[in-house]
């Protein structure tokens, strides 16, 4: 109990409303200890190590990965959970058809029982973050009250955090309170397990009120709350009400042979490419890529009346499956630095990490459940939606205004998903409406990113389905008004529908991704500068046969044609799927979607 008055009777902070929230959740939860995090690298070791000491962490082989651990989740506790994930505005209509929603004052009494002496035999701790630069005008402050030590480690990794951000706060900045427990209190001499968690779990959002409660899950999507929680789902509707927008995007810096620099986000849907596309090493001779954000971008007006994105997070908490050195080398050369957490991948006999994808399998590994695996054993070492957690600092391909709080103007856009047939490698929409209404009827095939089943083609607004944190037909209105916002719609960033994914009859993959997509993206600039050739398509701009760089390129000119080609048929049958797809959002859904559907299906030549 001492601990607890420590933590309660001498706090860092004088900010009364923190003060209050912090007493009024450990009077709920009953931790045996309440914690202020600094955010130090002594904080960082004593946690790791004690993380270690308890079976959650392994700490790897300090030569390959300095500083660096494994730790291996429940295995029931690996992805977000879209279907345990709310909503909860006053009104459900302003939940919208794709959330959950529960009256708020419901939840809050389903969640305070769930609460009630949750954090028993554990340590609170309260972790004050700044999800952006601190030095911004308006630093977006959040605070998290966890008992997971796993979260503060990632924490300390993904976001700004600890007494920096506390002393900036003052007493009286606005910040949004997020409450996380894994939802297992310890009774007296109960042993404990390496990854606490509950069956019951509850991914919640308040937006009115700013806040978020989460319950049962130790997996980052939905326990490290200032990345889709806050970043997006709360942040989303605070875009709305101040005419930014929140969104599920990678940024990145790309400079021209002649040395012009643009800016590109895109917006892809989980496990569809975006850390990949951030980091990416051209393979076309005279372009360089430099990261700014592979996830979150925050879009706002500058003063030059263009949109300016910034990365609110500081870490990346990629996808592990798939990322290696031809892939993707300056994700590895990252991890290659140290200070980094892995989750639910393999561990090497020698104290190495080890993923599907990153060359020969070895002889003999320890599997994400702990177990003997070879290359003979059914199923992967590494659970699909296994990740890295690593500090963006770490990037050597890093942009330097990574730290500028304004961000980077953008030139262009990118809508992107994962999807076998139909959607060409990339399409140039004509204009602002246009381009928002390919990315609200964005599809993708589900991923192993959230629990559920893998493969299944859903619609994926701008990919942000499980992260929109109001109605999605409110937010398709908001796009359009922040494109009507623009002082002169040339200002405004050019959208393209780019999509990796295209397969042939035999199901390879058509186009050869990763770094080559840099081949896109040159396109993409050169129809900013007014010169890419292109056909005017049904669907919009696509490539001419060789207007895509394929020198030096080992590909199959046929699988390339395909990869581009715009069949008319199977557009077709996608019309009545974005007809059902628009119908659920009745008359939320801007009159402007409605006609652009209506335009399509002419130029498809589908006039009833
Ligand atoms: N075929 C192909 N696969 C790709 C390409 N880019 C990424 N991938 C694979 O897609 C998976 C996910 O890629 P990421 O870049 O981690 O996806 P993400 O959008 O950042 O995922 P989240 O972190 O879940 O939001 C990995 O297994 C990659 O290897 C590409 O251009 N072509
Ligand atoms: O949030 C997570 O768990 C990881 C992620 O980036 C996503 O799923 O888009
Ligand atoms: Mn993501």
């Amino acid at each position: 109990m001492d601990a607890v008055k420590t933590g309660l009777n001498q706090p860092p902070t004088q900010h009364p409303r923190l003060l209050d929230w912090v007493k009024e959740v450990a009077e709920l939860t009953t931790p045996d200890r309440v914690v202020w995090c600094d955010g130090s690298d002594e904080e960082w070791d004593r946690l790791t190590s004690e993380l270690v000491a308890f079976g959650t962490l392994t700490k790897l082989n300090e030569e390959k990965r300095p500083d660096s651990f494994l730790a291996r989740t429940d295995p029931t506790d690996v992805a977000r959970v879209e279907e345990r994930t709310f909503i909860c505005s006053h009104d459900k209509a302003d939940a919208g058809p794709t959330n959950n929603w529960m009256d708020p004052e419901q939840m809050r009494g389903i969640m305070t029982d769930l609460y009630r002496g949750c954090m028993k035999g554990r340590t609170m701790y309260i972790i004050p973050f700044c999800m952006g630069p601190i030095e911004a005008e308006n630093p977006m402050f959040g605070v998290e009250i966890t008992d997971s030590a796993y979260v503060v480690a990632s924490m300390h990794i993904m976001t700004r955090m600890g007494s920096k951000v506390l002393e900036a706060m003052g007493d009286d900045a606005q910040f949004v309170p997020a409450l996380h427990s894994v939802g297992a209190p310890l009774e007296p001499g109960q042993t404990d397990v390496p990854w606490p968690s509950n069956e019951t779990k509850y991914i919640t959002h308040f937006p009115e009120d700013r806040e978020i409660w989460s319950f049962g899950s130790g997996y980052g999507g939905n326990s490290l709350l200032g990345k889709k929680c806050y970043s997006l789902r709360i942040g989303s509707a605070m875009g709305r009400d101040n005419g930014w927008l929140a969104e599920h995007m990678l940024i990145l810096r790309l400079t021209s042979p002649e040395g012009k620099v643009y800016h590109i986000t895109g917006a892809f849907p989980s496990a569809c490419g975006k850390t990949n596309l951030a980091m990416l090493e051209p393979t076309i001779p005279g372009w360089k890529v430099e990261t700014l954000g592979d996830d979150i971008a925050w879009l706002r007006y500058g003063e030059d009346g263009r949109l300016w994105a910034m990365n609110p997070e500081y870490g990346l908490f990629g996808v592990a499956p798939g990322t290696d050195y031809k892939t993707n080398p300056n994700a590895m050369r990252t991890l290659e630095k140290g200070h980094s957490l892995y989750t639910n991948v393999a561990l090497t006999d020698d104290g190495d990490i080890w993923w599907e994808g990153m060359g020969e399998a070895p002889d003999h590994l320890i599997d994400w459940h702990g177990n003997d695996w070879t290359p003979n054993s059914k199923g992967p070492s590494s659970h699909p939606n296994s990740r890295f957690c690593t500090p963006i600092k770490q990037c050597p391909v890093l942009a330097e205004q990574y730290d500028d709080p304004r961000g980077v103007p953008i030139d262009a856009i990118l809508f992107g998903g994962r999807r076998a047939s139909t959607i060409p490698l990339v399409t140039q929409a004509r204009d602002w409406v246009h381009g928002v209404y390919m990315g609200a009827t964005l599809s993708s095939e589900t991923t192993a990113a959230a629990t559920g089943k893998v493969g299944v083609v859903r619609r994926d607004p701008m990919a942000m389905l499980p992260f929109i944190g109001y109605n999605a037909g409110d937010y398709f209105n908001h796009w359009i008004s922040v494109g009507k916002a623009a002082d002169d719609a040339q200002k405004l960033p050019s959208v393209f529908y780019v999509n990796w994914f295209r397969r042939g009859e035999d199901g390879r993959f058509l186009w050869p991704g990763f770094g080559e997509n840099a081949r896109v993206l040159k396109w993409v600039v050169e129809r900013l500068e007014g010169r890419g050739e292109a056909v005017e398509s049904p669907i919009g701009f696509v490539p001419t046969p060789g207007a895509i760089d394929i020198s030096g390129l080992d590909t199959d000119p046929e699988d390339l044609a395909a990869s581009v080609r715009v069949d008319v048929e199977e557009w077709k049958e996608e019309i009545p799927l974005v007809e059902e797809w628009f119908a659920k959002f009745g008359d939320k859904l801007p009159a402007m979607l409605w006609a652009e559907l209506d335009a399509l299906k002419q130029r498809l030549g589908m006039n009833d």
